[in-house]
């Protein structure tokens, strides 16, 4: 029997088991491609690398695990026809792919292959974890590569914490994040991708990159908007990155800690530039409709438990911007910084930022008074990480 069925069945199964909870339009469009094709390969839901081995014949029921909840029943077909059922019971808005996990540990004999492509492989997870819980929590593509995690809740990733740096140009957020990195195995810093703007490949011509941020700081009306469209969508990537195995098998406190993110792409930078005239009210509401959607869509999975506002004056950011000499910035303002300052302030301390998802509105805050130099100072960044530390055992 072709995969195809494997899935269609198991997600026929699992939308009934759940009756009741709203099923995504997305996904029974999708589950309708995948039973009008004869191959995952052909419906796009798995890359054609990617496959499911089955072997014995036998049924597993899986005793019921605290916190739990979702009873998910999945049918396979096998190869000469028979039929197997196997239940587990998952965490609200695990994947089916978690499910699977869970069934695979217990030895039900059948093993999980995810080469982890994560494009394909996360559509997968999204896809069918709709079908679970109307509040779905973070799934993560990559399984077979993840040791299972401690504690009740197996599915694996929703363990990990998430939380950005925020703060003004130069003000140390870069500095900062290696700090924590070299702090502790149980966090893991992933940094703002500036270089990936300097060098847009075939941005010049076939052959040759271009500098978007150069363009941005020379024409910002031209290219405000172009460069904010590039900015939260690498900064999506990196949000919808799955965390590293290492944080994933930890015991302590695992933090997977971004260099801004699609929030400060937003209610910092575009906002900003708006204000500006540099994004015009067409490139505005455009910009916010797709933000919306995408944030929206992704919501659990690029969702934050918290933020770190480094904050200093804008003369001391302005001071750290000459300091670091980075080219593109040579023509850069004062009063930039102070309108960036400003839209830090309103949003982080202040709260006066309209937002548009209810979980940003309440996210916890954590201010450090990033003006002192604590790389020269071994107690100010033990007090630092001290902070940084309660901070995130509390998210
Ligand atoms: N706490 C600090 N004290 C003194 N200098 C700092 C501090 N933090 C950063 N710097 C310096 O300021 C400049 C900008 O820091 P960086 O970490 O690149 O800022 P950001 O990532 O916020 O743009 C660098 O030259 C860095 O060495
Ligand atoms: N117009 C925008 N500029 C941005 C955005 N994110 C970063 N930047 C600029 C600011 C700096 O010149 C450089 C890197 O920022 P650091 O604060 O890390 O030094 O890129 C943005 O969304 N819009």
């Amino acid at each position: 029997m072709p995969l195809s069925n494997y899935f269609t069945f198991s997600g026929g199964i699992l939308a009934l088991c759940l009756a009741g909870v709203r099923v995504n339009v997305h996904l029974t469009t999708h589950l309708i491609t995948v039973i009008q094709h004869s191959t995952l390969v052909d419906a796009g839901v798995m890359g054609s690398t990617d496959n499911l081995v089955l072997e014995p014949a036998v049924e597993v029921e899986l005793e019921a695990v605290p916190n739990q909840k979702a009873t998910v029943v999945v049918e396979v077909v096998k190869s000469n026809g028979q039929i197997h059922i196997y239940t587990t019971h998952v965490s609200k808005g695990a994947s089916l792919l978690t499910a699977l996990e869970l069934i695979r540990a217990k030895n039900a004999g059948f093993t999980v292959v995810r080469p982890g492509v994560f494009g394909r492989a996360t559509r997968t997870t999204s896809t069918l974890k709709t079908m679970v819980s109307a509040e779905p929590k973070r799934c993560y593509s990559d399984l077979s590569t993840c040791s299972p995690s401690p504690g009740p809740d197996r599915d694996g990733g929703a363990r990990v914490k998430r939380v950005s740096i925020e703060g003004n140009i130069a003000v140390g957020k870069s500095t900062f994040a290696r700090l924590l990195q070299s702090a502790s195995p149980d966090w893991e810093v992933v940094l703002e991708p500036v270089s990936k703007w300097q060098s847009i490949e075939g941005g010049g011509s076939e052959q040759t990159a271009s500098n978007l941020l150069h363009m941005m700081y020379q024409d910002p009306r031209r290219w405000s908007y172009t460069f904010q469209t590039h900015s939260c969508m690498s900064r999506m990537k990196t949000q919808l990155q799955p965390p590293p195995a290492r944080l994933l098998a930890s015991h302590g406190t695992p933090v997977q800690v971004y260099e801004r993110s699609v929030y400060s792409d937003r209610y910092i930078f575009a906002k900003n530039m708006f204000e500006l005239g540099c994004i015009n009210h067409t490139e505005w509401a455009v910009y916010q409709d797709w933000h919306t959607f995408l944030v929206e869509q992704f919501d659990h999975q690029v969702a934050l438990e918290g933020i770190i506002y480094l904050r200093a004056s804008p003369q001391k950011c302005m001071e750290r911007v000459g300091r670091r000499g980075r080219a593109e910035e040579s023509g850069l303002e004062l009063d930039y910084l102070e309108k960036l300052h400003t839209q830090h302030e309103k949003w982080l301390i202040e709260k006066s930022t309209e937002l548009h998802f209810e979980k940003l509105k309440h996210i916890p805050v954590l201010e450090l008074d990033a003006s002192v130099e604590f790389q020269s100072d071994p107690s100010v960044r033990n007090e630092f990480i001290a902070k940084v530390k309660d901070f995130f055992s509390g998210l």
